[in-house]
């Protein structure tokens, strides 16, 4: 049975989510924002961030990327499984994820997006988690960083358990 140590709270996840919403709100002020959520990990920080905008323009699409399967080390091959349906053409993207690890995930998606000719990219993560980064990625969002472990709950799974659980624990096979 794995171990699970609780490493963020409920009431702190909230926190830092009003406190980076203030943050993007004021950044966004007039301006239309494109918010991409990647699937599946960052489906409740999403829903969860865009109820805290303060912005009056605001689409929201999703892509699906996956590379650890049942594993806790990145495959690092990073499958695309579903695009973007909206037109980023000369439009400001918010890419938020649940967490960036190695950077792989992010890498790949950036430049994928850029593609598209957006006008900004910027990166939102739950967490950066820095210690097994393989390729440089600069969040310039984050509820927080934490420097070791693999972590599960608040969208982060282990071979798909554990998404529902309510705050973010490392867990310990
Ligand atoms: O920085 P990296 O090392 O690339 O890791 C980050 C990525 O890994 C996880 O996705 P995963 O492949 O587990 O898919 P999931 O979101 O469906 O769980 C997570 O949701 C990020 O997308
Ligand atoms: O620590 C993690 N937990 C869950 N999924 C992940 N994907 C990259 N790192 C992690
Ligand atoms: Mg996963």
């Amino acid at each position: 049975m794995p171990e699970f140590i609780p490493v963020i709270k409920k009431d702190d996840i909230q926190r830092q989510i009003t406190r980076i919403a203030a943050a993007i709100s004021a950044d966004y002020q007039g301006r239309e924002l494109i918010m991409i959520g990647v699937l599946k990990g960052a489906f409740l920080f999403l829903a969860d961030l865009v109820r805290e905008l303060k912005l009056e323009k605001i689409k929201i699409d999703f892509l699906q990327a996956s590379s650890y399967g049942a594993d806790t080390v990145s495959s690092e091959n990073i499958v695309l499984k579903k695009d973007i349906d909206v037109d980023i053409r000369g439009k400001d993207v918010l890419v938020v994820e649940d967490i960036v690890d190695t950077g792989l995930t992010m890498a790949r998606l950036i430049e994928h997006l850029k593609r598209h000719d957006p006008n900004s990219i910027r990166i939102c993560a739950m967490i950066d988690k820095r210690e097994r980064r393989k390729v440089a990625v600069n969040v310039d969002y984050a509820c927080g960083c934490v420097e070791e472990g693999f972590l599960v709950g608040y969208g982060l799974d282990y071979a798909e358990n554990y998404r529902n659980l309510p705050e973010i624990y490392h867990m310990k096979l």
